[in-house]
C-alpha cells in the first residue's frame, strides 16, 4: 500500500480490530460502528459484487435466500492470499471453496437447517494482494415469499435486521439494484431512503448493466440526475450465471467490465469510474474518511459506555462464585437486605428512597384499615325496611297473645346480637387483605434475591408460611373479639343513648345518625361534575362532603361556592362510563324522585380511578348515604298483614328498638373498627417482621443446604458474564482507538492512491483518465459530505488514476 500518511492507512484496520472486539462476543449486539453495509433485494448481485472485490468465488449460492446471517468481510492487503474466519483463528484457509463450505456449515450451525436468520454475524478476514483495506456487511437479501418451513414472517425479520445495521448514523449503505429493474421499485434505495432520507450516506451500485435491453441505459441514473445521491452510483457488470456455472474466472470478468464500458457508446464517456475496482477504490475512501469523522464520536460513546458498566463491573469485583466464604457472606447480605425492604416497604422509608409512583405496601395497608374496613363494615349495613320488620316481628313475638304496653328490651338484644355476629365478615375480610397485601410486599421484596431464584424460593416460602400461621391465629382472635361483644351486652356504656332517650327521640322521629355525628367535614376533593351543560362539558369542581350536606366549589380555595345539598334521602347509585366522562361515575338521587340540582334528577359525578370512587363511596355511607339496593321483590304468599303494621304504638316501639340498636352498634363498630387493625397489626405485620429479623437467618440454615440455596440463576451467570466480556471489549476498543494518533489524522483525509502502485489488469488496458474536479457531464464525484479540501492539486475524493488491484502472478 501507498499511502501517504500511515495513521490513514490504519484506520480500516484499526475499525475491524474494534469490530473484531464486539464479535467475539457471539451475541448480536451491535455498536455503533463505522463500517458499510451491503443491501439490495434477492439477486439483486451482491454476492457477485463482493467475489469480484476479493477476485474469488468464495460465498455460497444456491436458491432462496442464501445468505441467512450477517457475514462482516474484512479485506485486507497483505503479499499472501488466504481467509481466517474469527471463529475458527486458528484456521488458515488457502482454498476459496472451503471458506464457502465453512459460511455455510456455520450459517446452519446458528440458524439451524430450516432456513432461519440470525442477525449474530459471521467475521471472515480475506487477506490478499488484490484487494484494498475494506470492510463490508453482506446482509439477507431482502425476500418477498418464506419458503419450505421457514418462518412466515421471514421478510419482516429480514428488513428489521437490515434496518438495525443501516439505520446507525455511522453506517454507510451499499444499495445494489440490478439496472435492468425498474430504480423507483429497488428494494435496497427503498430501505436505504427510511433512514438516510437525504442520501448522505447511501453509495448507489447499478449491476447487470449488461442485461440492459437493447438501446436503453442507465446514463440518467449514473450521472446522478433520477434519484440523486450526495455520494453517487457506480455501475459494475459482474458475471452471468452461465459465467459462474462455467466457473469464468473473474479476472477474466474484470477485463470484460472494463471492455464493456469503454466500448459502451453511453458509459465511454464516464468509464473512469464504472466498474468493480473503481468501486472498490472508492468505497476504500470512502470509508477511511468516514471512519477518520466518526472516530471521535465513537471514541467518547465507548467512553460513555464503559463508565456506565464500570459501576456494574465493581459488583462483581473478584467475584468468585463458588468461595464458600463469599457464598455465606452473600447469603447473610440477601437475607438482611430482604428483611430490611419488607420492613421499608411496611414501616415507611426515609425521603431518599420514597417511591413516587406507586403506594408502599404500608401505605396500602393503612388504607385498608382507614378506607377499605369502615367501608366494608358500613356496606353491610342492613336493608332498612327489613330491619325494622325484624324488630317488628321480634317484638310482637316477645309479647305473643299479650297486648304490648312498653317497648320490650329483650327484642333489642336480639337484633343487636344479630348485627353483631356480622361484624366478623368484614374483620375477616380484613385480615385477609392485608395479608394478602403482605404476601404481594414479601414477593416483590423477594425479586431483589432473583439472582439466587432457590434462596428467593426458601425465603418466600418460610416468611410466608409463617405469616399463613399468623393469618390464623389472628382470625381466632378477632372472632374471638366479636364472641366478647357479644358475651355481654353493655348498656351501660356512657356512649349508649340509653332507653329514655330512645324512647324520646323515636317520638320526636330524629335520625339518631345525625345527631351523633354532628354536622362536621367527612371528605373534600375534586370530581368531575358531568352535570353542567352540554355546550361546556363536563368539569373538575371541588366538593366538600359533611355529615348532612355536600358542597361544590369552583376551587379548593372554597371561596365560590356553587351549590349546597342536604343529604336527607340521598341515594348512591354506580354509572356506566361513556365516552365523554370519565371511566368511573356514581350518581346521587333523591329516593322520592325530586331534583337534585337544576333539573337534574341525578348529580352525575366521575372519578379518574376506581379506589377513589370507593373512597368517595366510603364516605358517603358515613353521612348516610347509602347505596340503592335492589328492590326485594315480596313473596306473593307473604301475608301483607303479618309484615306492615299499622299500630303507631308499634311503629314507635320498633323506632326505639332501632335507635337503640343504631346507638350500641355504632359502640360496638367503634371497638371493631379500632381493635382489628391493632390485633392485625400484633398479631401479623409485626409478627412476620420480628421473624425476619431475629430467626429468617437460622430457619434459612435449618432448611438445609445453603450451598445450594446460593446457586445462581443459569440466566444471571450468562448475564453477568456478558456484561464482563462486554466491558471487556469495550476496553479493548477503546485501547485500540487510542493507538490512533488524532493528531496527524485530524487534518488529512484519504488521499488518492499513489500511480506507482497502479497494476493495470493487462498491460493493454488503457488507464483510466485523471477525473476531472467538478464531474463530466453532469456526473458527481462520489464526495464525501463536509470534507475540506487537502492543498493537494488532485481532488481529494478522486483519484489520480483509479486504482485496479493488483493480481498474483499467474
Ligand atoms: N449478466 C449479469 N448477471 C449478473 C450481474 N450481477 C449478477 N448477476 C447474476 O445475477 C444472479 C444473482 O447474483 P448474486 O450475486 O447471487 O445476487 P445476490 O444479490 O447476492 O443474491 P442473493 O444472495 O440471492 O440475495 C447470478 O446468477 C449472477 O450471475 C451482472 O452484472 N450481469
Amino acid at each position: 500500500m501507498a499511502w501517504s500518511n500511515q495513521g490513514m492507512q490504519s484506520l480500516i484496520p484499526v475499525i475491524n480490530r474494534v469490530q473484531d472486539a464486539f464479535s467475539q462476543l457471539g451475541t448480536d449486539f451491535s455498536f455503533d460502528l463505522p463500517q458499510i453495509a451491503v443491501v439490495g433485494g434477492q439477486s439483486a448481485g451482491k454476492s457477485s459484487v463482493l467475489e469480484n472485490f476479493v477476485g474469488k468465488d468464495f460465498l455460497p449460492r444456491g436458491c432462496g435466500i442464501v445468505t441467512r446471517r450477517p457475514l462482516i468481510l474484512q479485506l485486507i492487503q497483505d503479499p499472501n492470499e488466504y481467509a481466517e474466519f474469527l471463529h475458527k483463528k486458528a484456521h488458515r484457509f488457502v482454498d476459496f471453496d472451503e471458506v464457502r463450505k465453512e459460511i455455510e456449515v456455520e450459517t446452519d450451525r446458528v440458524t439451524g437447517q430450516n432456513k432461519g436468520i440470525s442477525a449474530i454475524p459471521i467475521n471472515l478476514r480475506v487477506y490478499s494482494p488484490n484487494v484494498l483495506n475494506l470492510t463490508l456487511i453482506d446482509l439477507p437479501g431482502l425476500t418477498k415469499v418464506a419458503v419450505g418451513d421457514q418462518p412466515a414472517d421471514i421478510e419482516h425479520q429480514i428488513r428489521e435486521m437490515i434496518l438495525t445495521f443501516i439505520g446507525q448514523e455511522t453506517c454507510l449503505i451499499l444499495a445494489v439494484t440490478p439496472a435492468n429493474s425498474d430504480l423507483a421499485t429497488s428494494d435496497a434505495l427503498k430501505m436505504a431512503k427510511e433512514v438516510d432520507p437525504q442520501g448522505l450516506r447511501t453509495i448507489g451500485v447499478l449491476t447487470k448493466l449488461d442485461l440492459m435491453d437493447e438501446g436503453t441505459d442507465a446514463r440518467e441514473i449514473l450521472d446522478n440526475k433520477l434519484l440523486p445521491l450526495r455520494r453517487g452510483y457506480v455501475g459494475v457488470v459482474n458475471r452471468g450465471q452461465k459465467d459462474i456455472v462455467g466457473r469464468k474466472d473473474i479476472r477474466a470478468a474484470l477485463e470484460a467490465e472494463r471492455k464493456f464500458f469503454i466500448s459502451h457508446p453511453s458509459y465511454r464517456a464516464m468509464a473512469d469510474r464504472m466498474g468493480t475496482a473503481y468501486l472498490q477504490y472508492t468505497l476504500n475512501q470512502q470509508l477511511t474518511n468516514h471512519i477518520r469523522d466518526t472516530l471521535p464520536t465513537l471514541r467518547d460513546s465507548l467512553q460513555k459506555r464503559l463508565l456506565m458498566l464500570e459501576r456494574e463491573v465493581a459488583e462483581y469485583k473478584d467475584y468468585q462464585p463458588n468461595d464458600p466464604g463469599r457464598k455465606t457472606k452473600a447469603l447473610m447480605q440477601m437475607v438482611t437486605q430482604f428483611s430490611a425492604d419488607v420492613e421499608r416497604s411496611i414501616q415507611g422509608s426515609s425521603a431518599k428512597l420514597v417511591s413516587t409512583n406507586e403506594l408502599s405496601g404500608g401505605a396500602r395497608i393503612n388504607r385498608l384499615f382507614h378506607e377499605r374496613f369502615p367501608f366494608e363494615i358500613v356496606k353491610m349495613e342492613i336493608d332498612e325496611t327489613e330491619m325494622r320488620k325484624e324488630i317488628q316481628f321480634a317484638i310482637r313475638n316477645i309479647h305473643g297473645i299479650r297486648v304490648g304496653l312498653f317497648t320490650p328490651d329483650m327484642a333489642f338484644e336480639a337484633i343487636a346480637k344479630k348485627q353483631i355476629r356480622r361484624l366478623i365478615e368484614p374483620s375477616m375480610k380484613c385480615v385477609d387483605l392485608v395479608v394478602n397485601e403482605l404476601a404481594r410486599v414479601i414477593r416483590q421484596c423477594a425479586d431483589t434475591v432473583a439472582r439466587y431464584p432457590r434462596l428467593r424460593e426458601e425465603l418466600e416460602r418460610l416468611v410466608v408460611t409463617f405469616m399463613r400461621e399468623k393469618e390464623q391465629k389472628a382470625k381466632q382472635e378477632i372472632s374471638l373479639l366479636v364472641d366478647y361483644q357479644l358475651a355481654y351486652m353493655n348498656t351501660n356504656h356512657e356512649d349508649f343513648i340509653g332507653f329514655s332517650n330512645a324512647e324520646a327521640k323515636a317520638t320526636q322521629g330524629q335520625s339518631l345518625a345525625k345527631a351523633s355525628i354532628g354536622n362536621h367535614v367527612i371528605r373534600k376533593g375534586w370530581l368531575m361534575f358531568n352535570n353542567s351543560s352540554l355546550v361546556r362539558g363536563p368539569k373538575d369542581l371541588w366538593f366538600v362532603l359533611s355529615s348532612d350536606s355536600l358542597c361544590w366549589y369552583k376551587d379548593e380555595s372554597e371561596k365560590e361556592k356553587k351549590f349546597m345539598l342536604t343529604l336527607d334521602g340521598i341515594r348512591l347509585r354506580d354509572l356506566e362510563s361513556t365516552f365523554m366522562t370519565r371511566a368511573f361515575r356514581f350518581g346521587l338521587y333523591h329516593q322520592d324522585g325530586r331534583n337534585m340540582y337544576k333539573d337534574y334528577k341525578q348529580l352525575d359525578l366521575g372519578c379518574s380511578c376506581l379506589e377513589e370512587v370507593d373512597a368517595w363511596k366510603s364516605s358517603f355511607l358515613r353521612a348516610g348515604v347509602h347505596p340503592e339496593k335492589q328492590m326485594r321483590s315480596t313473596s306473593p304468599d307473604e301475608d301483607p298483614q303479618e309484615s306492615a303494621s299499622m299500630d303507631p304504638q308499634l311503629e314507635r316501639q320498633v323506632e326505639t328498638i332501632r335507635n337503640l340498636v343504631d346507638s350500641y352498634m355504632r359502640i360496638v363498630t367503634k371497638t371493631i373498627k379500632d381493635m382489628v387493625p391493632k390485633a392485625v397489626m400484633h398479631l401479623v405485620v409485626n409478627q412476620v417482621g420480628e421473624f425476619m429479623k431475629n430467626e429468617l437467618i437460622s430457619e434459612i440454615y435449618r432448611a438445609g443446604d445453603t450451598d445450594a440455596l446460593m446457586e445462581e440463576a443459569k440466566l444471571e451467570a450468562l448475564k453477568r458474564e456478558e456484561m464482563l466480556r462486554l466491558y471487556a471489549a469495550c476496553k479493548e476498543a477503546l485501547r485500540i482507538i487510542s493507538e490512533v494518533n488524532m493528531g496527524t489524522i485530524g487534518a488529512e483525509r484519504a488521499p488518492a492512491i499513489q500511480s506507482t502502485d497502479y497494476n493495470p489488469v493487462a498491460a493493454s488496458a488503457p488507464r483510466p483518465a485523471p477525473a476531472p474536479p467538478g464531474g463530466r457531464g453532469g456526473i458527481l464525484p462520489p464526495q464525501i459530505p463536509k470534507r475540506a479540501v487537502t492543498p493537494s492539486s488532485t481532488p481529494p475524493d478522486i483519484p489520480a488514476r483509479p486504482q485496479i488491484p493488483k493480481r498474483p502472478p499467474h
